[in-house]
């Protein structure tokens, strides 16, 4: 495997003081490599965002140390800060928030373009608009001069993206990037990322509640728990054979595709519905007492 571009070393971040201080993430550690995707699974509010955050450097670590290239980020000076600015890009959960809706998609390229790329001036500046909307499978002679509420949710996110690729980037950090859209494009979106993570050799961080939408897109994949990491490794071993309670947990809450509507077999009885939800109480107490240094490891 390459060195890693981007590491979170024994990474925590608590929210407030006292009795009321929440510890959102404790003693993470991960790197993201050139060509790989690292998922971050876990429910609502078991710390995947406050990591994202820490590696957009939004958030200081309250211990810890954000590396890029193996050096500290806090000890580097400004030109190192403008590289990792740059190097490191955001995509968001809402395409329809992240997009201004005065301007053009067209002008939404040309920023980071201005910003980040001075090798790129005048008329290339156009051309280089027109390559990125095409690397995201949008057509730029229809799509460059649109406003975005001539949008759909998918294409916009898909602007997004061409925009986090304008600034030649070497890591992604993607936030729940299909969550707000219509279940029929998702599939599409995590597609597009998986393909320019090869293509362009990004390491990418690939933020979910969606433990089954991780194979789409992620070699490995961390799954968080209270703000702790509590089982990693192999997307697929971890998905097919999870050795951790709460990885359990969150596989079990996943539909299987090959149950029919018609099929008698998914009727469920109300003792069978009974069953479920009292192993469901017993795997949330065994996640309770599950110990902060608990980890479990795919072999
Ligand atoms: N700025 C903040 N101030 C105080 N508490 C915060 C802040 N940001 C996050 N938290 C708390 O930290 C914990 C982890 O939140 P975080 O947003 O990282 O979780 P998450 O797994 O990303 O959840 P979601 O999917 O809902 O965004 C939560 O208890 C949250 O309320």
């Amino acid at each position: 495997m390459s060195a890693p571009i981007l590491t979170l070393d024994k990474v925590s971040k608590t929210f407030g003081n006292g009795p009321a201080a929440v510890r959102a993430a404790r003693a993470i550690s991960f790197s993201l490599h050139a060509g790989r995707a690292l998922a971050v699974v876990g429910e609502s509010g078991s710390g995947k965002t406050t990591c994202a955050r820490i590696a957009m450097r939004e958030y200081e670590p309250s211990e810890g140390r954000l590396l890029y290239k193996g050096k500290p980020v806090d000890a580097a000076g400004s030109k190192e800060i403008a590289d990792y600015r740059r190097s490191v890009q955001m995509i968001f959960q809402d395409p329809f928030a992240s997009l201004n809706p005065a301007h053009t998609i067209a002008y939404h390229l040309k920023r980071p373009l201005m910003l980040h790329r001075a090798d790129i001036r005048g008329a290339a500046v156009d051309e280089e608009i027109k390559a990125l909307l095409r690397q995201v499978k949008l057509d730029p002679e229809i799509v460059a001069p649109k406003y975005p509420h001539e949008l759909s949710g998918g294409q916009r996110q898909r602007v997004n993206i061409a925009r986090a690729l304008a600034a030649k980037p070497e890591v992604i950090v993607a936030d729940e990037p299909t969550s707000m859209l219509d279940v029929s494009v998702r599939l599409g979106v995590l597609n597009l990322l998986s393909e320019m993570k090869r293509e362009m050799n990004l390491g990418l961080l690939y933020i979910t509640h969606d433990i089954a939408t991780a194979r789409y897109v992620a070699e490995d994949i961390a799954v968080m728990y209270a703000g702790q990491i509590v089982e990693w490794g192999n997307t697929g071993k971890v998905i097919d054979n999870p050795a951790h309670p709460y990885t359990k947990l969150l596989l079990s809450a996943v539909p299987d595709p090959d149950i029919r509507f018609d099929d008698p077999n998914a009727q469920v009885s109300s003792a069978e519905a009974d069953e479920t939800r009292r192993r469901s109480a017993a795997t949330q107490e065994t996640i309770r007492e599950v110990e902060p240094d608990h980890f479990v490891r795919a072999a």
